[in-house]
């Protein structure tokens, strides 16, 4: 940047502003091809090599949280494709986050499922954390499943809880940290998209109305998420300022995903499932730790398996989808 003339600090007379010009240009934030990201163009080649391996079409795409990767073992005649043969796809770095695409059919409804997702701690920017969601769209999904592990932070909340995500707020997006940050593409979606219904009513309808027929009604809430940049676990203070304003369930992920996924017109539906308790009082001892948040996945695995595939089929009923 030009050194700013030192009597403008008083504003005396003989200050030359400096040129304008436009600020660099991230290469991290941006690849270097002007927009936030990846262009449309490299996407649909990474769509265009996803379609060539796979005769599946999916309309819904599943995101499996942290230790919820059984998600998709329901998934009937599965085409598996690790992240490491995607051209441009980042790599899963994280424990109980496998790596791989799995097209199939779940319920009968073509879906595709990420085993495994990209988080910001890994080093990734953000935009690369959510670059499956838009490779998702050009392959034509038009619902987006996302799940997490998060720490119950609601003190009506009981470890093994599942949460249907009623909203988010961006703590990243506060600061300036955005998925969508730099130039926009309109081939994705507008520059200013609304977030006010970013997760779906009647979707929220749906789930709760199974929570009822599945007789696990007495388990399953709705709340607000956040995510946070992680790794880190939070300190009680951060607890407290966070359940002062409206957080329900403490995560490190969905909020960017559901982000990129409205921007480009999909519909969306997130659960959380509870997985620690979130420590509030320094008179506490208990303190977070993946192998739990892991332990708690796995024991929640028949549940979560059976309130997905169900949720795949109605919101595909609503939806009119094949
Ligand atoms: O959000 P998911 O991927 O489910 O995982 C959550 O659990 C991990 C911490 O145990 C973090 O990655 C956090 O984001
Ligand atoms: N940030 C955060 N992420 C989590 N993922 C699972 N549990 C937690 C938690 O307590 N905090």
């Amino acid at each position: 940047m030009a050194p700013t003339n030192a009597n403008t600090l008083n504003g005396s007379k003989g200050f030359s502003p400096a040129k304008k010009t436009l600020p660099e240009v991230d290469t991290e934030a941006t690849n270097g091809n002007g927009t936030n990201g990846y262009s449309y163009e490299t996407l649909q080649e990474t769509a265009n090599f996803l379609l060539s391996r796979t005769s599946i079409r999916p309309c819904i795409g599943v995101i499996c949280g942290s230790g919820m990767g059984s998600l998709a073992e329901n998934i009937d005649d599965p085409v598996c494709i690790p992240y490491e043969e995607i051209p441009n796809f980042p790599i899963s770095t994280v424990e109980g986050h496998h790596g791989r695409l799995v097209f199939g059919w779940l319920n009968g409804i073509p879906v595709v499922a990420m085993q495994g997702r990209f988080h910001y701690y890994e080093g990734y920017p953000l935009w690369k954390c959510c670059l499956p969601v838009r490779v998702m769209k050009l392959i034509g999904v038009k619902t987006l499943i996302a799940t997490n592990a998060a720490g119950g932070l609601n003190p009506n909340y009981k470890i093994g809880d599942i949460m249907i995500v009623k909203d988010h707020i961006n703590m990243m997006g506060f600061a300036g940290n955005n998925p969508l940050h730099g130039p926009n593409d309109e081939r994705f979606g507008p520059r200013f998209p609304p977030m006010n219904k970013a997760y779906n009513h009647k979707y929220r309808s749906i789930a709760k109305e199974l929570a009822k027929e599945l007789n696990i009604e007495n388990m399953v809430r709705e709340g607000v998420y956040t995510c946070l940049g992680g790794p880190n676990f939070e300190t009680v203070a951060e607890l407290n300022m966070l359940k002062m304003v409206g957080v329900d369930a403490v995560g490190m992920s969905t909020v960017h995903e559901v982000i990129i996924a409205r921007h480009c017109d999909m519909k969306v539906f997130a659960l959380s499932l509870i997985t620690n308790e979130c420590v509030t009082s320094y008179d506490k001892d208990d303190e977070a730790n993946h192998e739990e948040v892991l332990d708690v996945g796995r024991m929640r695995q028949d549940i979560l398996r059976k309130y997905v595939s169900k949720l795949v089929a109605k919101f595909a009923e609503i939806e009119n989808y094949p």
